[in-house]
């Protein structure tokens, strides 16, 4: 059976973990042939809260460094939600020394998954805007279920903030130019059908189907030597990454100033306003 084939490995924000007895990240040792499933689960929107973005920095630390695994499956656990994107309320009347630390755990989990010597297959379960976007466009290979509701991409502009050059690059080395340029510019969130046709994604399939197809296509990916497909994978990603190795400082103090404004505060509260109205 295809479920055979993958570990578990859950990600939770503390505030909604168990007993503290239990880890944060679960790992279990159980799978015999290399793949596992990083399940992000921060309810109720998979928000990357500072405490999620370090956890699944730390999860994938683990396995980076556990030889058994050779593969990731990215998903979601919450329902119709793949993720929210970056946790605004950690980007809204903080420190700058709370900024700086939440932008470098950016950083740092971009550099990770971009460069991760692991196969990455993002499962979209769910609606993906923004950083959600984002965590998937670092994977290898992207499977999207197919519901009108999960629309996908960088949508930054309609909160009046811009999607760092870091963001625009792996969308541009995903899509291409031209469309990255429009999408980025007018916030584009694509519907599955669309985002297929724009490259956002490599392929459709019935909700019910993500998780086998992930599987189908990471089996496709662990079938090529590891060493050829890592030294590959470098070639191609390493020069946009190290664009931001070499002036990380500089880009977490853009950040800030960026994020200090007052008119950017002012429209991140906006956005957040809006989205808590949208209930009452
Ligand atoms: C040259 C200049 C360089 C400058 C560099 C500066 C760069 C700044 C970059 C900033 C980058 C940002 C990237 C991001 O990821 S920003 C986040 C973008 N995310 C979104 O736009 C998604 C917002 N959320 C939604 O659209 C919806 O919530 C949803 C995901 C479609 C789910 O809808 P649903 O109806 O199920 O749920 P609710 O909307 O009712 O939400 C439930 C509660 O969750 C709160 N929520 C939602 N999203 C977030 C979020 N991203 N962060 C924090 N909180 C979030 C929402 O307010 C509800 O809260 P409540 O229960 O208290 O009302």
């Amino acid at each position: 059976m295809a479920q055979d084939l993958v570990d578990g490995l859950l990600i939770k924000a503390r505030s909604h973990l168990p007993p503290p007895s239990e880890p944060l990240g679960k790992l279990s040792k159980r799978d015999r042939k290399g793949v596992a499933v990083i399940k992000l689960k921060n309810p109720p929107v998979n928000s990357l809260s500072l405490e999620v973005l370090t956890e699944f920095v730390i999860s994938l630390e683990k396995l980076e460094n556990d030889k058994t695994f050779r593969g990731v499956i990215v998903t979601s656990d919450c329902p119709g939600i793949f993720s929210a994107g970056l946790d605004l309320t950690e980007m809204c009347g903080k420190s700058q020394a709370h900024y700086a630390e939440f932008w470098r755990a950016v950083q740092e989990l971009w550099l990770r998954l971009y460069l991760s010597n692991l196969v990455l297959i993002a499962a979209i379960n769910g609606v993906s805007p923004a950083g959600g976007c984002l965590i998937s466009l670092t994977c290898d290979y992207r499977v999207l279920a197919d519901n009108p509701k999960y629309n996908i991409g960088l949508n930054e502009t309609l909160l009046g903030v811009v999607a760092p050059s870091w963001f625009k690059d792996t969308l541009v080395n995903t899509v291409g130019h031209r469309t990255a340029e429009r999408a980025l510019q007018l916030g584009l969130l694509f519907p599955p059908a669309e985002a297929l046709r724009v490259g956002m994604v490599d392929q459709v399939v019935p909700e019910d189907q993500v998780h086998s197809t992930a599987l189908s296509v990471m089996a496709q990916w662990l079938a090529v030597p590891d060493h050829a497909r890592q030294l590959t994978k470098s070639l191609m990603r390493k020069p946009t990454a190290d664009r931001l190795v070499k002036q990380r400082d500089a880009d977490i103090q853009y950040f800030l100033q960026f994020v200090s404004r007052d008119s950017i505060q002012k429209s991140l509260r906006m956005y957040l306003d809006k989205l808590r109205q949208k209930k009452g």
